[in-house]
Order: C-alpha cells, then structure tokens, then sequence
C-alpha cells in the first residue's frame, strides 16, 4: 500500500522535500468521520462519528479493541480509504486521496524484496527523477538516523524485522512527509526490541517534530510514545477517553508515574472491551 502512495503522489515528492512548510508535522482536523463498509450483503458500521484535532507536530496514540475501526482510521487520514461521511483536513486542506504529506507504515514493513535497503530507501526520490548522488545523500542521512549504516546493501530476508522496520521508517522519512501514520508497527516485534525502537522513534520525531499518528494494542507503548492517548469504544468506534501524558521525555517504561497511567487507562480500555464481550456484535445490519 505504501508502494501506492509513493507512486500515486510521486510528482509530489520533489515539490515536499522543497517545501518549507512539508518539514516538521502539520495539523490534522477530523470532522464528523463516519465509515460503513458492506462486507457480503451487510452493512458494518466501523466508525461512529470521529472528531478530533491534532496540533502541528504532536504524538497521537489510539487504543482500542480489535476491529473497534483504528486502522480504518489511518487509512482514511491517509487517504486511501473514503469517509463514508464527515472530513479530513491536513494543514487546512480537505482529504481527498493520498498524498505525500502523509505516510501510512504498517505492522510488517512492506520493503520491496529486489532492493536493498539503500534501494529502498531511496525509492520515492528516483521516482521523481532526483539525481542519482541527491538521492544516496538523502538515504545516507536517514539510514544513520535509524541506525542502519552498514547495512545499506542488505535485503530484507536479511535483516531482522526491527532492522525491517527502521528500513520502513527511513524509506517513509526520506520522502520528508509531514504526518507519520504508524498502524501497531512494533506489534510483531520482541519486547526488547521495541524497546530500542521506542528510543530511537522518540529521538525521530524530537528531531524533526513530524506528526504522528500511532496505533497500538500495547497501553504502556502508548503512554511511551503519546502526548495524547486516546481509547475507541468498540465498533462503532468513537473517541470514549482521551489522557494526556505530560510526563517528561525520554520515558522510562520503568517510571513509576508511567506505570500508574498506564493502569488508569487499561482499566478504561478494559471497560471498553467488556461492554464489546456484553453486546456483541457491534454496528452490523442486514
Ligand atoms: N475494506 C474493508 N471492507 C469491509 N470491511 C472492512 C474493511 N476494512 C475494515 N473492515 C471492517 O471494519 C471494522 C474495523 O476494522 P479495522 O481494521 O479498522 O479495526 P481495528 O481497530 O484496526 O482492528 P485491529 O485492532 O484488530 O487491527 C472491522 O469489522 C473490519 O472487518
């Protein structure tokens, strides 16, 4: 899907990384986004009415249980899925397919298997004609980012899936995008290497203040990584908690204030998730 969007939008490409304005996060506004999908001649409701705003450069977490419409979420931020009502804007302007300014990343980094990681990286930037010695420029700065050098010519079946994904990150930051869209992308990794890349996504993005949008399953990730947490009712799925998390960075996961509010909110989350057990089937129709 990331393929999609890098070709979709690649005459874009050239134009963001020149544009004062694609550097750092930008504000997202979501107003009254509703989605109904018809899966074998019934209606799902996946999302309720969702309004929310996310400030130029802040770090949004969703929790939410499975299937409560968190990467329906994205996706339709992302543009590659349509709001069945309401609006997305981005820096102002309305949604209205994908683009540039916003990169989707998902559990399992989609790296093309013929490129190597330097390959990879560098992908959006061929598409739209940079130079071959821009491009290796650009990709050596954010293969050191994420802590890759020396590692340019691997593949993907050689690397672990953590390299996989810092590969992922640097593809996606190469392209300069404003919004990062992370669907659980440390969910199939060992906890201590989602630890690191708990480190390492922090230091991103105090580095280049892109906004974020991160979907996870794990609370303490998301009291992490999140200035914001916020909890989907289960489908149809609306915003039922929001938590802000002050707490100074870099986190320790070990922070006993960190600990407490991660406890507060799983207790919300589990409440969530009894009501789905209690109810159901949530928001389908014949
Ligand atoms: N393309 C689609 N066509 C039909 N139904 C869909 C489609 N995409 C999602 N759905 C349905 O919408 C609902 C929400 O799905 P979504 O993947 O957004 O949930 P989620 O909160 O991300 O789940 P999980 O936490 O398990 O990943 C589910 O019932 C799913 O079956």
């Amino acid at each position: 899907m990331q393929q999609q969007t890098l070709s979709h939008t690649g005459s874009a490409i050239s134009a963001a990384r020149h544009n004062k304005s694609a550097e750092g996060g930008i504000p997202l506004q979501i107003r009254g986004v509703e989605k109904t999908f018809s899966q074998r001649g019934r209606l799902v409701a996946a999302l309720s009415t969702i309004d929310l705003d996310i400030a130029a450069g802040e770090f949004v977490c969703i929790l939410g249980p499975s299937g409560c419409g968190k990467s329906t979420l994205l996706s339709i931020i992302a543009g590659l899925e349509e709001a069945s009502g309401g609006t997305v804007q981005a820096d102002g302007k309305v949604v209205q397919g994908p683009g540039t300014d916003r990169i989707l990343l998902f559990q399992e980094a989609a790296l093309f298997p013929w490129l190597d990681v330097q390959g990879n990286v560098e992908f959006g930037l061929r598409q739209v004609g940079i130079g071959a010695r821009e491009r290796a420029r650009i990709a050596h700065q954010y293969i050191e980012l994420v802590h890759l050098k020396g590692f340019e010519h691997s593949y993907a079946h050689q690397l672990s899936g953590g390299m996989r994904q810092r590969a992922a990150i640097a593809r996606a930051l190469a392209i300069d995008p404003a919004v990062l869209l992370m669907d659980e992308p440390f969910g199939a990794l060992d906890a201590l290497t989602r630890d690191r890349l708990h480190t390492e996504l922090e230091a991103i993005w105090s580095t280049t203040r892109k906004t974020v949008v991160f979907v996870t399953h794990n609370v303490r990730e998301a009291v992490a990584l999140g200035d914001r947490v916020l909890v989907f009712s289960p489908r149809p799925g609306r915003i039922v908690h929001e938590f802000h998390i002050d707490f100074p960075r870099p986190r320790s996961l070990e922070n006993h204030l960190l600990v407490d509010k991660a406890a507060e909110i799983l207790s919300v989350l589990s409440e969530a998730m009894e009501s789905q057990e209690k109810e159901g089937d949530h928001g389908a129709r014949a």
